[in-house]
């Protein structure tokens, strides 16, 4: 009897140890297939799913949470991200834990009010792209802070996707490509231009939504101050900012001294309106990456006058950019756009040369 009740005990004994044994297995074997991504089958199967998984990987928004301690804003060093509701980092894999900080492989460095938030924006869709979405003004404001602080401000990126940022003030600040060469010999540069008169009414209009009571464009484009009747016999005053950063040849020349011209990318600023995708296309090529970001990513929003972006994968409803992109611009005496046609003519021409591309501003 004794016998008997003991080898019932016995075998309890080993149907539980079996259990925990069996359970055990099950753990290993989910952790390794975890580990392995080898829960992600669709990411190799299918490639747009691929896109979009790698999408909700890298997660594109959240930069918008991050915190910038004891950085100063300019008048265009604001954050505008235009995306809707934003979406994950929670469909985190294994893969999640290798990606790093690392430094920019790219920068767009110009031009103010060229479109470069457009640009970001748009290449921010490309999975392999990882890009801050604020400007850290890191090589003309906060140099002073160290290259462990500017990579601390950057996206975490995979092996294999390039980390990008954008500050369009860099195209114009002295000390820039010095300090830019000297973090990196390689790096990419993106610099988007615009015609020089367009990008300084743009600008104006822009100081004066902060500061409505300034002088008119008319006045402050004249060294004395003219009005813009008098304007036909005024010098320009090719030092007020709005004038100086269009132009784009005098910048350009420091560049040249650090980086040869096959590292810098010129987008052509209206081009990035009415053809977005080709823009796009040609900006991808040269960061060396697939063709992703297409025609199929944008539409024309006519109430904007702007294109704008598709419902995205991952996100509830299209998106333009905010209003302070595509500003409606005060009226600019004739007289005064002739001089200022003029006046950029050769400094256009200079820099169609020296950039080897036509860009076709009249
Ligand atoms: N898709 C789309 N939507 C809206 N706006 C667009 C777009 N593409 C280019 N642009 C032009 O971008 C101009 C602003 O340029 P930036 O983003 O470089 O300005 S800033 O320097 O960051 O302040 C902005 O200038 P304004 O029109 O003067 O507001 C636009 O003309």
């Amino acid at each position: 009897m004794a016998t008997f009740h003991n080898h019932k005990q016995d075998i309890r004994r080993l149907v539980h140890k079996l259990v925990v044994m069996f359970s055990f297995a099950v753990v290993c074997v989910y952790l390794f297939y975890f580990l392995n991504g080898c829960c992600n089958s669709d990411l190799v199967e299918n490639p747009d799913l691929n896109s979009v998984n790698k999408l909700l990987l890298t997660g594109w928004y959240d930069e918008r949470n991050r915190t910038f301690p004891q950085v100063t804003t300019s008048s265009y060093g604001t954050l505008e991200d235009t995306r809707g509701s934003p979406v994950l980092e929670t469909n985190s894999t294994a893969k999640d834990w290798t990606a790093t900080r690392r430094l920019p492989h790219a920068l767009i460095i110009g031009v103010k009010k060229g479109g470069t938030r457009a640009l970001l924006e748009f290449l921010r869709l490309h999975p392999d792209i990882r890009a801050l979405g604020s400007e850290p003004h890191f090589f003309d404001r906060h140099y002073a802070r160290g290259l462990d602080w500017y990579r601390s401000m950057m996206p975490k990126a995979l092996d294999g996707q390039i980390v990008m940022e954008k500050t369009p003030r860099y195209f114009v600040t002295e000390e820039t490509p010095a300090r830019i060469y000297a973090m990196s010999h390689d790096i990419k540069l993106i610099v988007v231009v615009r015609d020089p008169i367009t990008r300084a009414i743009s600008d104006y209009t822009q100081i004066i939504s902060k500061t409505p009571d300034v002088p008119s464009f008319e006045a402050l484009t004249f060294k004395n101050g003219s009005s813009a009747s008098a304007g036909t016999t005024g010098q320009i005053d090719a030092l007020w900012s709005p004038l100086w950063i269009g132009l784009y040849a005098k910048h350009l020349e420091r560049w040249l001294a650090y980086f040869p011209l096959s590292q810098i990318h010129f987008v052509h600023g209206e081009r990035l309106i009415s053809d977005p995708a080709g823009e796009l296309g040609r900006v991808q090529d040269f960061l060396g990456l697939q063709r992703i970001v297409t025609d199929k990513h944008f539409y024309f929003n006519k109430t904007k006058g702007f294109p704008c972006l598709k419902k995205p994968e991952g996100s509830s409803k299209p998106h333009c950019l905010g209003k302070t992109k595509g500003r409606i611009h005060p009226r600019i005496h004739p007289t005064v756009i002739q001089k200022l046609r003029e006046f950029y003519q050769p400094h256009n021409l200079r820099f169609y040369q020296m950039a080897g591309q036509d860009f076709g501003w009249q």
